[in-house]
């Protein structure tokens, strides 16, 4: 008898040590075995005994599948995940969208979205390539997940969005496939890095993030120093110490004594003094990713979540920092040289002072981060917004003066004097025409001479004199004829503008 109860205790044990084992491979399964069997076995009649099945094939059909495609992918497959604000987030989202499979999936899903740019601008900000024009195509990839067939091995590719701290949508992406050889997967992430770098080469995509309120830009194709017309010393300047800040030992230097590694550039001057232009070309020479912020658009939560979202190493640009906070007063008594402004407008105040500043100081402001605030009006910006720490370096950008009227008019009569990569030049431009031919016979540095007497100095700023000049860019001298009436036209604009203006504060005063 005892013999017996060992016998049965012995296999009993064996049973359950089989019974953990595929416990291991199917978890619950012992737990959902013994609650389920005394329902089939002892179920008193054979109507009880069938319900109980069919109960059971539903549920299995139910959560089966799902079950069983998690369990495959815990054990059977290797995964990548990729954060979004990853630059292999990009990659691996482009890559996605350009492949066949998408496309199928599109049809029946309705969820591969490639827009069109007519929707780039609408919550203001923009999206620029490197020479500061707009890019053509926005890609808005489908949630959710599908498998695919590549190169022999069965891939899944997953994304969702989920609800962050402040009510704004977190992207995020994985890659698996059924097998544990790691390097397939680097494999593919090659793959779509050499298709994304091809995109990006020919500046055909851009992807928005959050709402689309941060305009993330790929610079690789970069607008040249050399066509942002500044004082030379001031550009070697602020080159050199942008290009110390991101050296390694820099970093190290900052991280042994505790200082928060990021600088701040504060870029001041009226309109069209080439601000944006020139933050364009910086993040473009170092190649880093430049993220653009339009502050009149933004509201203090829209900039806390933005700001957590910024990846390591990348510009920040910040225009028209004066619309922050309550020291926007929408005055428009300008200097001359200033034309329309976001401060003539009456002020959102949407973004707080207070927030900006917490957040440029916060643990979201991300390490290695070079900040650029651009402003027409510095002396609106309340001193705490600019104290060192927050702005290491502040750049003033003039109106045209002798020197750099002359370098645009040599930037556009002669490309060879400043160097322009992409070289399509002598085909668009004067190069290589009949015009150009003309250019060359006459005597440029007399006729810059010319150019430069007529322009008053410091009057007009660079985008101004860039507009006279490409008005008439097949024609030096024409562009020479063409200065007093235009001097006379634009002096007029100002006049109208200034009374609009006036009227304008007169009308709120009003009120
Ligand atoms: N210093 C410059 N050198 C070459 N081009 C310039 C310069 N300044 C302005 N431009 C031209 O004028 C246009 C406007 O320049 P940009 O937007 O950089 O000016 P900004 O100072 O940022 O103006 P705002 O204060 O209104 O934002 C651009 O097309 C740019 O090419």
């Amino acid at each position: 008898m005892t013999s017996f109860s060992n016998a049965t205790s012995q296999i009993h044990s064996t049973l359950s040590e089989q019974i953990s084992l595929l416990d291991l491979l199917f978890p619950g399964f012992t737990s959902l075995s013994s609650s389920i069997w005394p329902l089939l076995t002892g179920a008193p009649s054979l109507y009880g005994r069938l319900l109980c099945i069919c109960g059971l094939l539903v549920l299995i059909g139910k959560y089966g599948p799902e079950y069983f495609e998690n369990l495959l992918q815990a054990h059977f497959t290797s995964k990548m995940e990729v954060p979004y604000n990853d630059e292999a987030y990009d990659m691996l989202i482009s890559w996605v969208c350009s492949q066949p499979f998408a496309q199928s999936v599109r049809a029946s899903l309705a969820k591969v979205a490639l827009e069109s740019s007519g929707r780039g601008n609408r919550s203001g900000s923009q999206a620029y390539t490197g020479d500061g024009t707009k890019k053509p195509l926005h890609y808005s990839p489908w949630n959710g997940r599908f498998y695919f067939w590549h190169r022999r091995h069965l891939f899944f590719f997953e994304r969702s969005q989920t609800r962050g701290q402040f009510g704004f949508s977190r992207e995020e992406a994985s890659i698996s496939y059924f097998g544990r050889n790691p390097n397939v997967l680097r494999e593919l992430l090659d793959e779509c890095r050499r298709h994304y770098l091809a995109l990006v080469k020919n500046n055909t995509c851009v992807f928005k993030h959050q709402g689309e309120e941060w305009t993330r830009s790929k610079l690789r194709s970069k607008r040249d120093m050399s066509t942002v017309v500044l004082n030379n010393e001031l550009k070697e300047m602020l080159v050199g110490d942008i290009s110390d800040f991101l050296n390694p030992t820099t970093r190290k230097w900052y991280s042994t004594r505790s200082i928060p590694y990021k600088r701040g550039y504060l870029f001041h001057g009226p309109p069209g003094t080439g601000k944006s232009s020139f933050s364009f070309s910086l993040a473009g020479q170092f190649d880093l990713d430049l993220y653009i912020l339009n502050i009149p658009t933004l509201d203090n939560h829209s900039l806390k979540a933005l700001f957590e979202e910024l990846p390591q190493h990348c510009v920040v640009l910040l225009e028209d920092i004066d619309a922050v906070g309550s020291k926007r007063t929408g005055n428009s008594n300008k200097g001359v040289g200033q034309s329309t402004s976001s401060t003539q407008m009456p002020a959102l105040k949407r973004l707080s002072l207070s927030t900006l500043l917490n957040v440029l100081d916060g643990i979201g402001s991300a390490e290695g981060r070079v900040l650029i605030m651009t402003t027409n009006y510095i002396g609106h910006l309340d001193p705490a917004l600019i104290r060192p720490g927050r702005v290491d370096t502040k750049v003033e950008f003039p109106l045209a003066d002798e020197d750099m009227i002359s370098q645009l008019f040599f930037f556009i009569y002669d490309p060879q004097s400043i160097n322009v990569t992409g070289g399509d030049e002598s085909e668009n431009g004067v190069c290589g025409t009949k015009e150009e031919k003309a250019v060359k016979d006459c005597d440029l540095p007399q006729l810059a001479q010319e150019f430069v007497t007529k322009v008053p100095k410091l009057e007009f700023s660079p985008a101004e004199v860039m507009s006279l000049l490409l008005a008439n860019k097949q024609s030096p001298r024409h562009a020479i004829v063409s200065v007093d009436t235009w001097i006379e036209r634009i002096r007029e604009e100002r006049k109208k503008l200034t009374r609009t203006n006036s009227w304008a504060l007169d009308d709120n005063d009003g009120f």
